[in-house]
């Protein structure tokens, strides 16, 4: 069945919309308001240069192959993310030919809501013309919304040699540099991404978009730091588990063979447990958890977070000779995450001057984790809290060891 036979509106593609992660959780009380609107990523770029695309091998687990045969867009495709993922914001596909002065196109409408816009270069093609069309899009977006944070994808370059890739990027990134700069607009910041849909460098780009309309991210990552450094691990990150964008990472820099490990990692685990698994509801509970050893004497290490979120670990075998602390760090991190976004519901409307960017992650980890552990701290200052006591932890355990 496809989407468009579909009339409940429960498959995306051929796969159902919950993916087979169990049934959606009753959202908690104040999370979201059904009336108002999410944070709005768009799509733009000239006609053919892959938007839809991304869309779908991103979004919809469709094959890259599979985009061969996508019919051009026509009209404005809005796609609610918030169903199958703990990040909740619209994806709008704008169609490549729109014409922007056409009164039909509420232009105060559609950038004044919007977060985030990825324009999408094709670099197999000339660029030029789509040169001149971000510049066109990108200072009349900014009149608009200065909020507005610009993503410039340089797409297919599956198709480019890797000293072309540079180039290519080079080579844009300074034309377009120079064009806003001509034009008087040289506070607008850009940044690039190089892209293909035919590996994973297009799901870390849109990692690294959604991320920026994250308020919490800094507390994010500061936790990952104080569990990588206690834990004696080497990387971490926190992916949502159905699109395989990972939300947030320690500081340390991002290997993009870690970011596939990793990726593959969450295949693996969620493909054993839909074919082995207990439960006929899902296949990804509050218990999913994985250690996989490499032969190059590296461990990957999965544990869910909640419904939608895992955090995924890359360790070395020697470093996971006390899996007992990693266990309980991990505990003490679980339980310092749900309290930011306890505390980012109550904080509602006033946290970043943005008001929908408040809506962007889900709290639904309140009805998640009920997995038996208790809040250590309440409130934001509670994430202090459960930093504190991740150290603590280490210090008790360390001490059990000199005991001993
Ligand atoms: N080689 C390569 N081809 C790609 C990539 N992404 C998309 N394509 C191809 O580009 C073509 C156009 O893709 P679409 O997603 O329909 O492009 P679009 O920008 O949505 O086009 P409009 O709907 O007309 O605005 C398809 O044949 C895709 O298979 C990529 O990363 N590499």
């Amino acid at each position: 069945m496809s989407f468009e036979d579909d009339p409940t509106g429960t498959y995306v593609g051929s796969f159902p919309k919950g993916f087979g992660y169990g049934p959606e959780e009753t959202e908690i009380e104040g999370a979201t308001n059904p009336g108002e609107e999410k944070p709005r990523i768009l799509l733009m770029g000239l006609r053919r240069s892959g938007k839809s695309s991304i869309q779908k091998v991103v979004f919809h687990k469709v094959s890259p192959n599979e985009t061969l045969f996508l019919e051009s867009t026509n009209k404005i495709v809005k796609d609610d993310i918030s169903n199958s993922s703990f990040v909740q914001f619209q994806i709008w596909d704008i169609p490549g030919q729109i014409d922007f002065f056409d009164a039909a196109f509420d232009s105060e409408d559609i950038f004044g809501g919007c977060g985030a816009l990825i324009f999408v270069i094709d670099a197999q093609d000339d660029y030029m013309e789509a040169l001149s069309r971000l510049q066109m899009v990108v200072t009349r977006a900014h009149k608009i919304n200065e909020n507005i944070k610009f993503e410039v994808f340089i797409h297919k370059v599956d198709g480019l040699s890797d000293d072309n890739k540079i180039e290519t990027q080079r080579d844009i990134l300074q034309r377009a540099t120079d064009e806003l700069a001509d034009a008087g607009m040289d506070n607008i910041r850009l940044s690039f991404h190089l892209t293909s849909i035919y590996d994973h460098s297009i799901f870390e780009a849109f990692s690294k978009v959604v991320q920026k309309l994250i308020p919490q991210l800094a507390i994010l990552e500061n936790l990952l730091d104080i569990v990588i450094s206690n834990s004696k691990i080497e990387k971490a990150f926190l992916f949502d588990v159905v699109s395989k964008i990972y939300i947030a990472t320690d500081s340390s820099p991002v290997d993009m063979q870690c970011y596939e490990l990793c990726c593959d990692m969450i295949d693996v685990v969620i493909d054993m447990s839909c074919i082995y698994g207990a439960r006929d509801d899902g296949a990804f509970d509050n218990e999913s958890a994985a250690f996989i050893k490499l032969n190059s004497s590296t461990v990957l290490f999965l544990r869910e977070v909640n419904r939608h979120l895992a955090l995924l670990c890359i360790l070395r075998e020697d470093g996971c000779e006390n899996r007992g602390i990693i266990e309980y760090n991990f505990k003490c991190f679980r339980s310092a995450i749900q309290e930011v976004f306890v505390a980012r519901n109550k904080q509602a409307n006033k946290s970043t001057g943005h008001p929908q960017m408040d809506h962007l992650v889900n709290g639904q980890i309140d009805g998640t984790l009920d997995s038996g552990i208790s809040s250590q701290s309440n409130g934001m200052l509670g994430a202090a809290g459960g930093h504190s006591f991740l150290n603590g932890s280490v210090r008790r355990a360390d001490d059990d060891d000199d005991d001993d």
